[in-house]
């Protein structure tokens, strides 16, 4: 995975003179109001930022001319919301925005403490959801209160029971209260978005939008569910029940709330870690940064944080901010941009998908000028119009979604999207029926898409079959799919325009040495809809046989890693469908196996415990977590992070592209990185990817 590079802010917006300033303060104040007031701001976080830094350093120069009414002066801009106290304040963080400045900010901080060094460090996502305090009394849950100005918050009790991680009653029944980040995941944005457009309601902008409206709404006839995730308690004798919290490090708080039941970042893969030094710590944060785009949350940085109590009562707080943490702020993942127009792409499965064309916007560093919009229901869900402005959404390398339309933004001047009444490819009628429309030829209007597709590097890998070359053979009605590539004859390949001996010689020997491909490479040749290359591998390695997946019920797919209610059904219909390409791939005797498939004994209801142990336990990788990481060199020099994945699972293991204490095996080729720092930290076995070659010497070719 490819770590992210250190990130720089957006220059701050410049500010020379005194009426610029004050100008600049008024639009702060203006978004920082409808921010923290409705939660529905015009200007995007990044804009704000840019803004808010440029007053920052004009106030720097100018410290006897600062506003009183500057949103720099308190936390959330001191909008206040609510009138409930908080027994201890609720802060903001600070920020630093490179590696450098976490050396710079680390440094401060160790003057704090008299110029003795962090004990520990613990680092974690910064969750982007609104913050809520949850006040338990003997273990039972009482009182909900936002953030607001920090002194005091609003009440929101009423969605007690509606928030996933705040259960009404703890494991134990002590009194303590519990902080963290309210937040959607996509589903629970979705579903929030589908049941307010029920009611009649304008759909969300975005998801901290969608957060901060359902957390405050208090008279609707409906509630939506949300999800906590705590970063804190109020450890402090005063406030809790249970004295052992006090004497507790960060790392060790948030595992005991994770214990009461609490929902917490721990189980995920962004859990809140402690590092040794501030390499560790910077290796973390960009670790977070890299798994950013995997994650069913949004987070907008990682919280670097001295982890013992000690360290941070002597750091102390300041009137915004704690001195012993601060937030390290990745690229603005959103931004606003206009919905210029919407156009409707055939894939290849017949599955008609909308595409947003927007005006361009750079987000992350790169200009987008396209994002996904799912499909024609999710485009009713968010009640969106050519001329919208909206929040596309960009987080790590995926691709770059529409959010929601900015509320209350609207001209008068927006024009009703477009549905395509027929195939825009072939003309043919649309399927409705699903929430993804497609032609009604299905995969037949997407042959060559598919067929290029199945030959591609990941799946079948074979050499020679461009485009112009795909399109004849199926004009010429040669292939209907890929599985016809395996009967094809040279006589055949010759009465194609531009194809010599040679070429056709070539090309068949490719197709032939394909007949010999794992399964995973055959299944994902398919194009099974929700399957692609490390999916096809996880499900040929759990069946180890087409036989067996074609055999499987939603209930046995769901047993695959990866594969939930939702998938399993697909799956099911779509293998159905594939069902004479399979036995067409049969009868030419394509491979249909997975190399080296162990049947799990556990799911063998005869055996015992201890016999299934040893299950698989001939294989050279059984039942351990490998991380592979740096070039290869040696016999394995020519894999692919693909092939090295593949190889680990045909040995019998699991292949996980990041270090933790469960890790087996670190194998390190040349230039490794972080990883194997870390794998060295935790004391794991690290090997060459020559030493790694030998172990393996019984499964390789
Ligand atoms: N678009 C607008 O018009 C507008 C206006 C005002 C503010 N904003 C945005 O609001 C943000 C500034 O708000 P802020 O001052 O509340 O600060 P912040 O949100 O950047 O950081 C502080 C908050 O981070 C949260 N947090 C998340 N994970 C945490 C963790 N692991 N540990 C501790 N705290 C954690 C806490 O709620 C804390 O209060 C900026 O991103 C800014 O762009 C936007
Ligand atoms: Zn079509």
């Amino acid at each position: 995975m490819k770590a992210m590079t250190t990130t720089s802010a957006a220059p701050a917006v410049a500010i020379a003179e005194e009426n610029t300033y004050r100008e600049a303060v008024a639009q702060a104040r203006e978004a920082a109001d409808a921010y923290y007031g409705t939660g529905e701001s015009g200007m995007d976080d990044d804009t704000y930022d840019r803004l808010l830094r440029g007053i920052i350093a004009w106030e720097a120069e100018h410290p006897d001319q600062v506003a009183a009414d500057s949103p720099t002066q308190q936390v959330a801009a001191g909008v206040t919301t609510g009138d409930v106290e908080h027994s201890v304040r609720m802060l903001s963080l600070g920020n630093v925005f490179s590696d450098e400045q976490v050396h710079d900010w680390a440094a401060s901080l160790e003057r704090r403490l008299d110029g003795r060094a962090v004990t520990a460090w613990a680092v974690e996502p910064k969750l982007d959801g609104v913050a809520l305090a949850a006040r338990y009394l003997d273990g039972k849950l009482v009182r909900l209160v936002t953030r607001g100005d920090g002194s005091t918050g609003e009440d929101v009790s009423h969605t007690i029971g509606h928030i996933v991680g705040l259960p009404r009653t703890l494991a134990e029944p002590i009194t303590v209260e519990v902080r963290g980040e309210v937040l959607m995941t996509s589903g629970q944005f979705a579903a929030a978005n589908e049941l307010r457009t029920a009611h009649g309601g304008q759909p969300f902008a975005n998801r901290r939008n969608a957060s901060s409206g359902s957390l405050r709404a208090k008279d609707r006839a409906y509630q939506v569910e949300q999800t906590f995730l705590a970063y804190d308690a109020l450890t402090d004798p005063e406030y809790t029940s249970d004295l052992t919290l006090a004497d507790l490090s960060h790392t060790q708080l948030i595992a005991r709330l994770a214990t009461l039941g609490i929902g917490t970042t721990a189980g995920t893969k962004v859990a809140t870690l402690a590092c040794a030094d501030l390499d560790e710590v910077l290796a973390r944060i960009h670790e977070i940064g890299a798994l950013r785009a995997g994650l069913d949350f949004e987070l907008d940085g990682a919280v670097i944080k001295a982890d013992t109590r000690a360290d941070q009562v002597e750091a102390g707080t300041g009137s915004r901010t704690p001195h012993w943490a601060t937030a390290y702020k990745f690229p603005a993942a959103q931004k606003i941009t206009k919905l210029k127009a919407v156009e409707w792409n055939v894939g290849r499965t017949g599955v008609i998908a909308p595409r947003a064309i927007l005006e361009p916007v750079e987000v992350g560093g790169t200009t987008i000028t396209y994002a996904s919009l799912h499909n024609v229901a999710d485009i009713g869900r968010k009640d969106l119009m050519l001329g919208d402005k909206v929040f596309v959404l960009r987080a790590g390398e995926v691709i770059p979604r529409v959010e929601g339309a900015v509320a209350g933004q609207r001209t008068g001047d927006e024009q009703p999207i477009v549905f395509p009444e027929v195939c825009p490819r072939c003309g043919a009628d649309i399927d409705k029926s699903g929430e993804r429309w497609r032609c009604d030829r299905g995969r037949a209007c997407g042959q060559v898409e598919a067929i290029r597709y199945a030959v591609a590097r990941d799946a079948l890998d074979i050499d020679g079959l461009g485009e112009k070359i795909v399109i004849q053979l199926v004009e010429k009605q040669m292939i209907e799919d890929f599985a016809d590539l395996f009967t094809l004859t040279r006589e055949q390949l010759l009465t194609l325009d531009r194809m010599g001996e040679k070429s056709a010689d070539n090309l068949l020997v490719a197709i032939a040495n394909a007949k010999a491909k794992p399964l995973n490479r055959v299944f994902c040749a398919l194009g099974v809809l929700g399957t692609g290359r490390s999916m096809s591998l996880r499900i040929a390695t759990h069946f180890g046989s087409m036989q067996a997946i074609q055999a499987a019920d939603t209930v046995a797919l769901e047993l695959v890693d990866g594969i939930g209610g939702e998938k399993a059904p697909v799956i099911v219909a779509e293998l159905a469908e594939l069902a004479p390409v399979i036995d067409k791939l049969k009868a030419a005797e394509v491979n249909l196996d997975q190399p080296n498939f162990v049947m799990p004994a556990a799911l063998d209801a005869t055996e015992t415990e201890a016999e299934s142990e040893e299950a698989g336990t001939g294989l050279p990788l059984a039942g351990m977590t490998v991380v592979v990481t740096g070039g290869m060199t040696g016999p394995l020099a020519a894999y692919s992070r693909t092939e090295m994945t593949e190889l680990i699972a045909t040995a019998g293991g699991r292949a996980s592209s990041s270090v933790s204490a469960r890790t087996s095996l670190v194998v390190a080729g040349e230039k490794a990185g972080s990883k194997l720092d870390k794998a060295q930290t935790l004391g794991l076995e690290v090997i060459t990817p020559e030493v790694f070659a030998e172990r393996l010497s019984a499964v390789l070719d």
